[in-house]
């Protein structure tokens, strides 16, 4: 797992070890590491030209002594002082002494030229969007040559949420030291960070225990082992699923689908699609009556297509008068939305799955802040919530977050929130790891799956089903790849 820090936990593990070390290490490191990424980026320091935009804060102090270390090794470095009478003085030393030159906001850039330009405008002290020169400066840095590349955070961002508020720098990379922030993986941020690189300054020991995580591949894999010879169609669980209607089996046959595809032990279907369902998915067991004439199932998918009216709103709460694991999805969050107390009175794990435009039917927007806003809807109705977009945020009633790290836009297309809705049903079954892992392992594998369908061109979402036990075998076998790699 990767742990997202906000700034203020960063700076608390600073403050710890700056009072352990010698004045300056601390920025040596990040310069050291920062530099390093520059190298590997630019192939090459002798005679590349690097703009460094400084700010007034040690933001800018890390821009300046990197800056250095490329013009010792040859690069003509530019340094483009903001605020050139607080610009810090050690670095800016540094860099003088390396042979980088210096100029002011208006004075010659090099910004049209540049092989590499990097961001040392502000990082975790920043505030708000980036304020005129900086701005401008930005502007052209995203128009130019260089390579982009953001020191910790790229200025304008939030580093917490990854708020954009006006002007952001836009990188190809940021190099972040200490720790991952959710501002660089998360909404409007994400976008401006491009590939995270993170740099290890000695933070790790005086840390916080994060609150938000991301997935890799090996924690995904610790909940999609093979079946074991004593298991049974059973014992991997059975998925229990109220989706589709007459008129829409598709939503249904893609849910059912999905389901099978990711842990295929039993999937029982209830409702008015059973024909369809029938037809495409011979595996499963389709009853035309309520959810309570399935048979016994250890979670329920309810939503995707099975209608508002009076009838679907009876089988929505027969099935969230279980206590059972339920995933609430499509129509049934409008029903959830208008009826909170159908989640709100349950004891056993609810996962909501809305995107934006569903979240807003409970209430407030999502705003600026993704994670923040799937807090507060988990912590009110004291659910699960998987806030679906381009990197999909999943928060538990306690405040734990993940955000996703897989996808592609290609998943944008309709039908995929009905995919993901089965793989959810499916790694809820086994009522194994808590439901708001679940719920991000199955964000994390449906992702993996888009990926995988879209690697030759566009997906639609039957290519997901198809496609998703290449992916859990492209999960778990990625996991043994790492597990080797790391000599483990
Ligand atoms: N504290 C430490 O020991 C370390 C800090 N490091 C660096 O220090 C940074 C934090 O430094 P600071 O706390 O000095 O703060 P920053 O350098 O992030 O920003 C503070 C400065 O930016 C200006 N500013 C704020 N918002 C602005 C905006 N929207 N537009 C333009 N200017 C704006 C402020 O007026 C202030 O002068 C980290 O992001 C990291 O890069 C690293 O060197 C690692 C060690
Ligand atoms: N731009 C995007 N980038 C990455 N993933 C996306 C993007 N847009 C949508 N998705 C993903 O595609 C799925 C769409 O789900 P949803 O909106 O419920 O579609 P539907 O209701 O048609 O099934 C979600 O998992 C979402 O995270
Ligand atoms: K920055």
């Amino acid at each position: 797992m990767i742990g997202l820090s906000t700034a203020a936990e960063v700076r608390a593990a600073e403050d710890v070890l700056l009072a352990r070390t010698r004045e300056g290490v601390l920025m040596q490191r990040a310069a050291t590491g920062l530099a390093a990424v520059c190298l590997r980026l630019l192939g090459r320091a002798h005679g590349a030209r690097v703009t460094a935009l400084v700010g007034a804060g040690n933001n800018g102090g890390d821009a300046l002594f990197a800056g250095a270390r490329l013009a010792a090794r040859g690069a003509r470095v530019t340094a483009v002082l903001l605020d050139p009478d607080r610009a810090h003085p050690a670095g800016l030393a540094a860099l003088r002494r390396a042979g980088g030159r210096v100029t002011g906001p208006e004075g010659p850039d090099g910004l049209d030229r540049a092989d590499l330009v990097l961001d040392g405008v502000v990082g975790t002290g920043g505030r708000g969007g980036l304020r005129p020169p900086a701005a401008h400066l930005a502007a052209r840095a995203a128009a130019g040559p260089g390579v982009t590349v953001a020191v910790d955070v790229p200025s304008g961002v939030d580093a917490d949420t990854g708020a954009v508020d006006g002007e952001a720098f836009a990188a190809l990379h940021t190099v972040t030291f200490g720790a991952v922030k959710p501002g660089l993986v998360v909404g409007d941020g994400r976008g401006c960070a491009g590939t995270v690189h993170l740099v290890d300054i000695g933070l790790g020991p005086h840390l916080a225990a994060p609150r938000a995580h991301q997935l890799t591949d090996a924690d995904v894999a610790a909940h999609l082992q093979p079946p074991e010879p004593g298991d049974d169609k059973y014992s991997r669980g059975v998925v229990g699923v109220v989706a589709g209607s007459a008129v829409y089996p598709g939503a249904a046959v893609l849910c059912t689908g999905a389901a099978l595809r990711t842990r295929p032990g039993l999937v029982r279907y209830a409702g008015t699609a059973g024909d369809g369902v029938r037809a495409a998915w011979p595996e499963a067991i389709v009853t035309d009556g309520r959810p309570s004439d399935a048979g016994r199932v250890q979670a329920w998918v309810a939503g995707p297509g099975m209608g508002t009216d009076d009838d679907a709103r009876a089988t929505l709460a027969e099935v969230l008068a279980t206590d059972l694991p339920v995933v609430v999805d499509a129509d049934a969050l409008t029903m959830a939305a208008r009826e909170p107390d159908l989640v709100r009175d349950r004891r056993a794990p609810t996962v909501l799955t809305p995107h934006d435009r569903e979240f807003a039917r409970f209430g407030v927007p999502v705003g600026a802040d993704r994670i923040g806003a799937a807090r507060r809807l988990a912590a009110e109705l004291g659910a699960v919530v998987l806030l679906k977009g381009d990197a999909t945020v999943v928060a538990g009633p306690d405040g734990t977050a993940f955000v996703n790290a897989t996808g592609t836009a290609e998943l944008a297309t309709a039908g995929t929130g009905d995919v993901l809705a089965g793989i959810l049903g499916a790694l809820l079954a086994t009522g194994t790891p808590p439901a708001e892992t679940a719920a991000a392992a199955a964000a994390h594998l449906h992702g993996r799956t888009g990926q995988l369908a879209s690697a030759r061109g566009p997906l639609v979402a039957s290519d997901l089903v198809r496609h998703l036990p290449g992916a859990v075998g492209l999960v778990r076998g990625s996991a043994t790849g790492s597990l080797r790699d790391s000599g483990a």
